[in-house]
């Protein structure tokens, strides 16, 4: 038996199979991705399996491109040999709102409500929403879990989760919440199982195309840069981060309608924006020219400032982990951040900072760091497996047996 992870975004699907044993969540023996999901792209199935790497071309014509994602995953999954059967879909939704503070059991009073977030995280949740409605059909025996980015943060305190608005809006749910919390728990249950220090003060990068980050202490999330929806915080791929909303009110005045907005700062700023080249670390880092360089350094700015925010709060730093495309592989940026939180006492060791670029957990920093230092590869579908699989134990009365795969044609 396996749990079949998904992450279904705006032009990409990722997925992995996890085997379950003795009912614990086992690493993935298949991962993939479809890429080019975007309405004119050229969809593409990459994944790995049994140490093997393949691609596959997805074609035809008719359905969606993400139906046709989806058809090809499905032969994908029912062609593997000796791929385990799928007991359940565990799907990583990025935002649960008010009433989901833990993973819940999908059904059709389940994604009506979640459907009402869709606005809170355009680039997220209507694509989520989509991918489950679309493995529901094609897999209508199988429990579909959803499992959020918000719940890690379930734990801010409310002087944390607040906005210094008017209490009415604050009770209408105008507040933070705070994103990528699947891959926040994944970096803590690494460190809770690898580090002593694991329950003290730790601050945890996700640096990848959304970025943010999270302050933790006893294990869970006490601060985090993302807020109400997945604008705040840390400049990314294509967001700014944190923006004087006089700017908005600005471009308001200036004739900007919401739908322009709404691009402008999911689609059209943060390293795409700055640079005018690419919202791709790694493309920016090979191109060199100064609009590149300025785009990097206002990224790496932004996290150290964020940063002092984030240590601010706790009152210290005990571990600082670093995670997500760039956090795990950029040893350039994570060597500068940790220079300039060097005031905190971080110290990183040049050599191991430089050689961290392989996918297992490092630990980087240099003796004499009274900060530990880590890299940690996150596992989204990993952590959204373990929750369908939780929820699979409990025996959930709403969970009826549906042991194997059972497509829809
Ligand atoms: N070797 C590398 N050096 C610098 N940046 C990298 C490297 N590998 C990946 N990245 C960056 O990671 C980012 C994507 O992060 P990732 O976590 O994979 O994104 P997603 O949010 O889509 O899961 C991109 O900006 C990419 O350029
Ligand atoms: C919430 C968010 O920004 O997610 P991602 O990094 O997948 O874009
Ligand atoms: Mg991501």
């Amino acid at each position: 038996m396996a749990i079949l992870a998904v992450n279904a975004g705006s032009s990409s699907l990722k997925f992995s199979l996890h085997p379950l044993q003795g009912g614990q969540v086992q690493p993935s023996v298949l991962t993939g991705c479809i890429e080019g999901l975007e309405p004119a792209g050229a969809p593409e199935m990459v994944w790995s399996f049994a140490g093997q790497r393949q691609r596959q071309a997805i074609t035809g014509q008719g359905d969606s491109p993400f139906q046709r994602a989806l058809a090809s995953l499905r032969s994908l999954l029912a062609d593997l040999e000796g791929a385990p059967p799928i007991r359940a879909v565990a799907h990583r939704v990025v935002h649960g709102g008010q009433a989901f503070r833990e993973s819940v059991l999908v059904t059709d009073a389940v994604l009506e409500r979640l459907e009402r977030l869709n606005s809170l995280a355009p680039l997220h949740q209507p694509h989520n929403l989509a991918g489950v409605r679309s493995f529901r059909q094609a897999f209508p025996a199988l429990p579909q879990v959803a499992c959020f980015d918000t719940a890690f943060h379930a734990s801010l305190p409310d002087v944390a989760s607040a906005f210094a608005l008017p209490a009415s809006l604050t009770e209408q749910g105008v507040r933070r919440y705070g994103f990528h919390g699947l891959s926040y728990q994944y970096i803590m249950d690494t460190l809770l199982a690898q580090s002593p220090r694991g329950r003290g003060r730790v601050l945890m990068a996700h640096l990848g195309n959304g970025a943010s980050l999270c302050a933790a202490q006893d294990g869970r999330s006490c601060a985090t840069s993302m807020g109400f929806s997945a604008l705040d915080g840390l400049m990314m791929g294509t967001r700014s981060g944190t923006l004087d909303a006089g700017v908005l009110l600005y471009l308001m005045e200036q004739g900007w309608d919401h739908d322009r907005i709404q691009k402008l700062l999911y689609k059209q700023s943060g390293l795409l924006g700055v640079s005018g080249i690419s919202a791709d670390m790694r493309r920016l880092r090979a191109d060199g020219s100064v609009a590149a360089q300025r785009a990097i350094d206002q990224f790496t700015y932004r996290v150290v400032r964020e940063s002092g925010a984030m240590v601010a709060c706790m009152g210290g730093l005990d571990v600082l982990a670093f995670s997500g495309g760039i956090g795990e592989h950029d040893a350039v940026l994570r060597a500068q951040v940790c220079d300039r939180l060097g005031w905190l006492g971080v110290k990183i060791d040049t050599e191991r900072n430089a050689l961290a670029t392989q996918d297992s957990v490092q630990v980087v920093h240099a003796p004499g760091s009274s900060v530990e230092i880590w890299v940690v590869p996150t596992d989204e579908g990993r952590v959204a497996a373990r929750e369908a699989a939780h929820l699979l134990h409990q025996g959930d009365d709403a969970i009826a047996p549906a042991p194997v795969l059972e497509m829809a044609d």
